[in-house]
């Protein structure tokens, strides 16, 4: 069994569906047994937030993307199914796009708009586009079924990042699998509690719903179709000359997600490693490229670096003071009480001195982390053991990750000199434990000059021959 998942890029337009069914249908005439997981359509699920959002602050142009939602379904309806069979299909959904329009009146009448709602809401993106893709897919007469992942799938209750149940969801895979002999066209990124309340993943979930589906059915690969031909040196829309890497460890692709390769989201990489299961990153506009497959396996690799990553917008939070110099517990103090606010640390770079301890949130974090902080250290601000709490706002993070690097020397050394050269500010750096990582952070401004700048560094001696 393989699992095929196709993000919101492969299903952008008709044109793209076309190719997505194309894919499905070689397959299955090769006799690969296969099941399939879809995004929402290219940028349905950003539309379906912000109508929320509108709605939520009593902005009646909501209506207006609620529109616009509607007609790009039934626009690729109409392109995709042919006139006799477009009834049930138009039936379904407006049925679909009714209920939504329910759920976002309810938001604008009572102006609030709870986590667990907008899981709601965004759940409309995939439930619609599965049935879209079942449909379609039954037209070319593949023996097709439209899945529902929250039947499937359960969470706890953290809307938005929801965590998975373990036990309930691979018990509910696995018998539901056993009796299935149709293709099934899975919802990514959405899920339901126990109580059947509906949840999301995260953004970017589905490739995780792919990858949960394939740890339970002990899966040959799962596979991540999207709009590159695999997972590339470094984002192809920052530094055109990246290129594909053939191979990936699940460590390594984890450290890239995490600091924002956005080609594969960083949760799916655990249920495949538990499993052994390979993962492999195609790309639907070229379909006979053989992308990237990520597993516990090294290769031989002549560059010392494997990629580079970023993440464009991040604040840096400092907690500056001479007299914390050798006091012992601090540090602990302050990610407990960073840790109570449920702020998330992306990373934490401490300077030898220990006259600061800094560290990356998302900008969001910034302002409730320092106010965390100040109520934890009330005492060492008034006694002056703590100077100050300062953020700094602007900035980016540039993760260079490789296996390699835990046994070579000076690839730090290497980057700071290349972004010197070019004249970059480094404003913080650290490295992971494991040493698969060096995380510099830049000002946003010089976001793309510096990744060009350490891509040239480590990439540019032997590019030609290996691409
Ligand atoms: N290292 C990388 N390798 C490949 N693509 C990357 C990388 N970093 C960022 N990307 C971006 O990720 C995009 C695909 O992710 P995404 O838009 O989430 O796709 P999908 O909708 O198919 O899930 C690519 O178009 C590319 O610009
Ligand atoms: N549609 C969801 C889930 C997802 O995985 O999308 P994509 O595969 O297009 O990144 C989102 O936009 O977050």
């Amino acid at each position: 069994m393989k699992i095929l998942k196709f993000g919101g890029t492969s299903l952008e337009n008709a044109g793209r569906i076309d190719r997505v069914t194309t894919i499905i249908r070689n397959l299955l005439q090769s006799k690969e047994q296969i099941a399939v997981v879809v995004s929402a359509f290219g940028g349905v699920t950003d539309l379906l937030i912000q109508a929320a959002k509108k709605a939520a602050i009593g902005d009646g142009r909501y209506s207006e993307l609620e529109q616009q939602i509607e007609d790009r379904h039934v626009h690729l309806i109409r392109e995709l199914i042919t006139v006799q069979n477009q009834s049930h299909a138009l039936a379904h959904i407006i049925r679909q796009l009714n209920d939504l329009h329910d759920v976002l009146h309810g938001v604008f009448l009572v102006r609030e708009l709870s986590a667990r709602v907008l899981d709601f809401i965004m759940s409309f993106g995939e439930r619609l586009s599965a049935f879209i893709v079942a449909e379609v897919l039954k037209e070319k007469n593949i023996t097709a079924q439209f899945l529902d992942a929250r039947q499937l799938i359960k969470t706890n209750d953290r809307f938005g990042q929801a965590q998975v149940l373990w036990p309930d969801t691979l018990a509910n895979i696995q018998q539901y699998f056993q009796k299935q002999n149709a293709l099934q066209v899975i919802t990514g990124f959405i899920a339901s509690t126990l109580k059947n309340e509906t949840t999301t993943l995260g953004r970017s979930g589905s490739d995780y719903t792919a990858s949960i589906i394939g740890a339970a059915l002990n899966a040959q690969e799962i596979q991540i179709w999207s709009d590159v031909n695999g997972v590339m040196t470094a984002d192809p829309r920052q530094v055109p000359e990246a290129f594909t890497l053939p191979r990936l460890t699940y460590e390594e692709a984890m450290e890239l997600s995490h600091f924002g390769a956005q080609v594969i989201h960083p949760r799916t990489m655990q249920p495949a490693l538990d499993k052994k299961i390979p993962i492999r990153i195609k790309n639907t506009l070229n379909a006979k490229h053989p992308g990237t497959v990520i597993s516990a396996q090294a290769n031989a690799w002549p560059y010392p670096i494997k990629a580079i990553s970023s993440l464009d917008a991040i604040a840096l939070v400092s907690v500056i003071g001479s007299g914390m110099i050798g006091v012992t517990g601090i540090a602990g103090r302050i990610f407990t009480a960073l840790a109570r606010e449920g702020i998330n640390i992306i990373l934490i770079s401490q300077a030898s001195s220990e006259h600061s301890i800094c560290f990356g949130v998302l900008p969001a974090s910034a302002t409730p982390a320092r106010k965390a902080l100040e109520r934890e250290l009330k005492l060492e601000l008034m006694e002056k053991t703590v100077n100050k709490i300062q953020v700094e706002n602007d900035l980016s993070v540039i993760a260079v990750v490789g296996e390699k690097m835990r046994r070579t020397r000076g690839i730090a050394g290497r980057a700071f000199s290349a972004l010197g050269h070019s004249g970059i500010n480094i404003v913080a750096i650290a490295q992971g434990s494991s040493e698969l990582n060096i995380s510099l952070v830049v000002e946003q401004k010089d976001l793309t000059a510096a990744l060009q700048a350490i891509h040239k560094e480590f990439f540019n001696l032997q590019q030609e021959t290996s691409r």
